[in-house]
């Protein structure tokens, strides 16, 4: 697949855009013509950029209130176009994109429309230059890619094609089957862009909300699919309008949009397999795919992790972790032989404490590590996803990690799963004899690592999205918006199947950050989480109650307001209110959890799972974030 990506993507200038598409490793790009217009650079000059760089220049755009017009204007429009075929050929590009007519078209006929793009194919044509007619889902007549695609057969002339945006089609939910049908010559260029579903107009969601695949809620496979089927074989170009990647860090940003065309096209190649049928299932073969002039990469195969293998936390205050770990029930299994770590556990759950104190950039939760089939395949999948690998300093004797950074900069680390729950490198922790008994208090025996929350810089918020969809195989759950008292916090779980892995992506509010800039430059006061999962959290409760921990103190007003929606047993509301539990319900089953204070920025909580309950208790994460906010504000005594 030739991959491309339009300079209306990036932020900075043209040459800063070009460059950071090449180190990402792009075949080719679109030029916006606003990029060109306002750049130092010629067209000469460009041309011997992008050639010196390895990149094609695929497109330029976009030409626009081209058709549907009266002749006066139309001649003008022509000459338009004129300027810019001979700019083009100066700049050595033979692609146009032109859209169709949103503010000057005012005659509604097909036959008018097919005459006047007869015209400029005819003009384009002098010029050795192709015109690629896309369907702009607002378009004032023509908003629709059949319908584009209609005047480009009925015209038949060979400078006149089609551009066909996932954007246009998906948001208008037109059908994406008949593109099969479309004379692959008569396709010209394909643009391929994601978005979450939004209900607003279709211009703001275009030119402010669109985001790279696998980022949103588009199903670009399937239209990927209908494209490869239909036999084009030319770029696959990402054209994302998106307010965020505008003004991030442009190779970062060019780096995840090359993800997200690596991983589309794995998921193309899927959607072939599973739709072109016909293969002997398990021949561990490329399933049924039929060749297809457009070549599908695959990559290393993953399958979702079986589990957490463990967390790791820093925090300036480590005894402060002790205590909370310790007042929780957890064990003290010992201090790793060569490392300034230490392991507790509980049941499963496997937390490590990082003796050294975090960096300002640094998230409390530095680590998390995953129990997947084949460390090895995984790692490759994910560095070939582009994933920054991570060292891990090993001894000759211990376990060796694969490890890759997410975008918040927790290091990820692929760990040999084993069937039995346990995993090896506890062994290098303490001395002999000292690890644990390996009878946990019994209130805990069963406890696991139930879901951990991160928090996201939000540049990095749709870039984290991808990031584990497509290196660790989790699935995006439609994203949340949560009230607090710093405004709406937006949440994304992401999860297996089986839920053995859920993690709750946060993106911090604003006021947060910006106070928190000025303490400490803007990352420690991120507050991150790990909950887990326990049978009797009641039990677990007064345990700990009975240690001396903290709880997140929760108001009476809760429990008033939870005893008017639940009919609960007085003596049950009565417990919840004593031990500062929290409380949900819905038709699969109940959820009890709390939580800690919070240390550094880093706090745990305890859950319980009844029945079916498949939730994280969303109704009571305003009263969280809330009683979060009011702690951290008031002065120490
Ligand atoms: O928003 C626009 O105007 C616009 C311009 C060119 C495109 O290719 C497109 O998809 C949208
Ligand atoms: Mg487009």
């Amino acid at each position: 697949m030739r991959t491309g990506i339009a300079t209306v993507c990036l932020s900075g200038t043209l040459k800063e855009k070009m460059q950071a598409c090449a180190i990402a490793g792009f075949d080719g790009i679109e030029i916006f013509e606003q990029d060109l217009v306002t750049s130092a650079l010629s067209p000469e000059a460009v041309r011997a950029m992008a050639a010196d760089l390895g990149l094609g220049l695929d497109l330029y755009q976009p030409f626009r209130d081209f058709d549907s017009v009266p002749e006066d204007l139309l001649r003008e429009n022509l000459r338009r176009a004129g300027a810019k075929f001979e700019l083009m050929s100066r700049l050595g590009m033979d692609t146009i994109l032109v859209c169709s007519n949103v503010a000057t078209a005012e005659i509604d006929d097909d036959g008018l429309r097919a005459e006047q793009l007869g015209r400029l194919a005819q003009l384009a044509g002098e010029h050795g230059v192709k015109v690629a007619y896309e369907a702009l889902a607002w378009g004032k007549y023509v908003n629709d890619y059949e319908h584009a695609h209609r005047l480009v057969e009925t015209v038949d002339h060979p400078n006149l094609g089609t551009c066909l945006d996932s954007f246009h089609i998906l948001s208008r939910d037109w059908d994406t089957a008949p593109i099969e049908k479309f004379n692959a010559e008569k396709i010209f260029f394909v643009q391929v862009a994601d978005a979450p579903k939004l209900s607003m107009d279709v211009l703001s969601w275009s030119r402010h909300y669109r985001v790279f695949p696998g980022e949103g809620q588009f199903e670009l496979d399937k239209f990927m699919g209908h494209v490869v089927r239909a036999g084009y074989a030319g770029p696959v170009s990402l054209e994302i309008f998106n307010d965020v990647f505008r003004q991030s860090d442009v190779e970062r940003t060019a780096v995840d949009a090359m993800r997200s065309l690596i991983w589309l096209e794995e998921q193309s190649a899927k959607w072939l397999d599973a739709h072109d049928g016909g293969a002997a299932a398990g021949s561990g073969k490329v399933a049924g795919r039929r060749r297809y002039p457009m070549e599908l990469a695959t990559l290393p195969k993953v399958a979702e992790p079986a589990g957490f293998n463990f967390a790791e936390v820093k925090a300036d205050d480590t005894a402060a972790l002790e205590k909370l770990l310790g007042q929780l029930g957890f064990e003290f299994e010992g201090r790793h032989r060569t490392k300034d770590v230490q392991l507790w556990t509980m049941g499963h759950a496997r937390v490590i404490i990082n003796e050294q104190a975090p960096s300002h950039a640094e998230p409390a939760i530095a680590a998390l590590g995953f129990d997947v089939d084949n460390p090895v395949i995984a790692s490759a999948r994910a560095q070939q996803l582009k994933a920054p690998v991570v060292p891990r300093k090993v001894q000759a004797d211990e376990e060796v990690f694969q490890g890759i950074a997410a975008p918040d900069s927790t290091e990820i680390f692929l760990c040999q799963g084993s069937p039995d729950g346990t995993a090896a490198w506890t062994a290098e922790f303490g001395q002999a004899g000292e690890f644990g008994d390996g009878v946990s208090a019994p209130v805990g025996a069963g406890a696991v690592i139930d879901h951990v929350n991160l928090a996201q810089p939000w540049q990095h918020f749709d870039e984290a999205v991808l990031f584990y969809t497509s290196a660790l195989a989790l699935e995006p759950a439609p994203f949340a918006e949560v009230p607090s008292p710093t405004g709406l916090v937006r949440s994304q779980i992401m999860q297996t199947t089986d839920r053995a892995v859920r993690l709750v992506l946060n993106l911090a509010p604003l006021i947060q950050q910006e106070d928190a800039g000025q303490q400490d430059g803007g990352r420690k006061s991120y507050q991150e989480h790990i909950a887990f999962a326990v049978d009797d959290l009641v039990g677990l409760a007064r345990n700990a109650r009975d240690r001396g921990l903290e709880f997140l103190e929760i108001p009476a007003n809760y429990y008033e307001d939870l005893a008017a929606r639940f009919s609960l047993d007085p003596g049950f509301l009565a417990t919840l209110k004593e031990l500062n539990l929290l409380y949900d319900r819905d038709a699969s089953g109940e959820f009890l959890h709390f939580y800690t204070a919070t240390v550094g920025s880093v706090f745990f909580e305890m859950v319980e799972r009844r029945g079916g309950y498949d939730g994280y208790g969303a109704p009571n994460a305003p009263v969280r974030h809330a009683v979060q906010y009011d702690h951290a504000r008031r002065p120490p005594n």
